[in-house]
């Protein structure tokens, strides 16, 4: 019988998207604009403060597409900071233009096994200590998306042996590692936290990177037969220092 795979985990993660409320941004005065603009770089030097101490990692892009304008990602300890962080961002006063769009809640997850290092306690690596707890790499772009594994009766991914998981995912692996330095991945766990069953982040300097990571993977059999994707959103990296310049009108 197919048995599950023990996961170690990680930070929590907020994948937050939001609408800017332009045209209520441009009815108040650029006083009040800059007081707005003021506190919210207060907030993101918190944000910072938590980075430095490597107690979490944060990064905001400008959404390309017409899904959202901005798209806040949190990694915490704990569930309890990212509802803290969200209810800070409500509560300030650019909140009130940030529409909530769309948001993902997940668990950054590595499996037990990893089939690239098999015989290996990866539990004490620090490898996986630094990818469990990661400080996002401030790239110019990022592309996020929720996955499942199918679960049709030709292919049912969580009824067919562990060590044929283990061996599509070592294949999966070393697609992704033809892609070292050019895309860097977070893959976090949403199975009873969010819809699908994984999210999947990454980073790149060159959004073709992205097109071709994906399609080169769907060609994995991984991909090919269990994979299930739902919406891709891609956005370009937001310095804090260019917030003002963002928000300008
Ligand atoms: C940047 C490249 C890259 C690299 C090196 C990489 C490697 C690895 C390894 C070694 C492992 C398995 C063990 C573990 O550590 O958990 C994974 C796991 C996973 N991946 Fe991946 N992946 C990459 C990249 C990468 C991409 C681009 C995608 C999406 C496209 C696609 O078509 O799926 C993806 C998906 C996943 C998922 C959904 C999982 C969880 C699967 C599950 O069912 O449990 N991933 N991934």
């Amino acid at each position: 019988m197919a048995e599950a795979v023990v996961t170690v985990d990680g930070w929590s993660a907020l994948h937050d998207t939001r609408q800017f409320d332009w045209t209520s941004w441009k009815s108040i005065s650029e006083d009040e604009r800059n007081k707005a603009i003021q506190e919210f770089e207060e907030l993101i030097k918190q944000w910072e403060t938590v980075e430095e101490n490597k107690e979490g990692s944060h990064s905001i892009f400008k959404v390309v597409g017409n899904k959202a304008d901005l798209m806040f990602i949190f990694l915490r300890e704990t569930m309890d900071e990212l509802e803290e962080i969200k209810r800070a961002i409500n509560k300030s006063v650019l909140g009130d233009f940030l529409i909530p769009a769309y948001s993902y809640v997940s668990i950054i997850e590595m499996t037990m096994h990893d089939p690239m290092k098999a015989g290996e306690d990866r539990e004490l690596s620090p490898y996986v200590k630094e990818r469990l707890r990661p400080i996002m790499p401030k790239w110019e772009h990022a592309c996020f998306y929720p996955m499942a594994r199918r679960r049709e009766p030709e292919a049912n991914w969580f009824a067919i042996e562990k060590e044929e998981r283990t061996k599509l995912l070592y294949e999966h692996g070393m697609t992704g590692r033809k892609y070292a330095g050019k895309v860097k991945e977070i893959i976090t766990g949403s199975i009873g936290l969010d819809e699908w069953e994984w999210g999947v982040t990454l980073f790149a300097h060159d959004p073709l990177q992205f097109k071709k990571i994906v399609y080169e993977m769907r060609f994995d059999e991984v991909t090919t037969k269990y994979a299930e994707f739902g919406d891709f959103i891609m956005g370009n990296y937001l310095a804090p220092d260019e917030l003002a310049n963002y928000l300008a009108l």
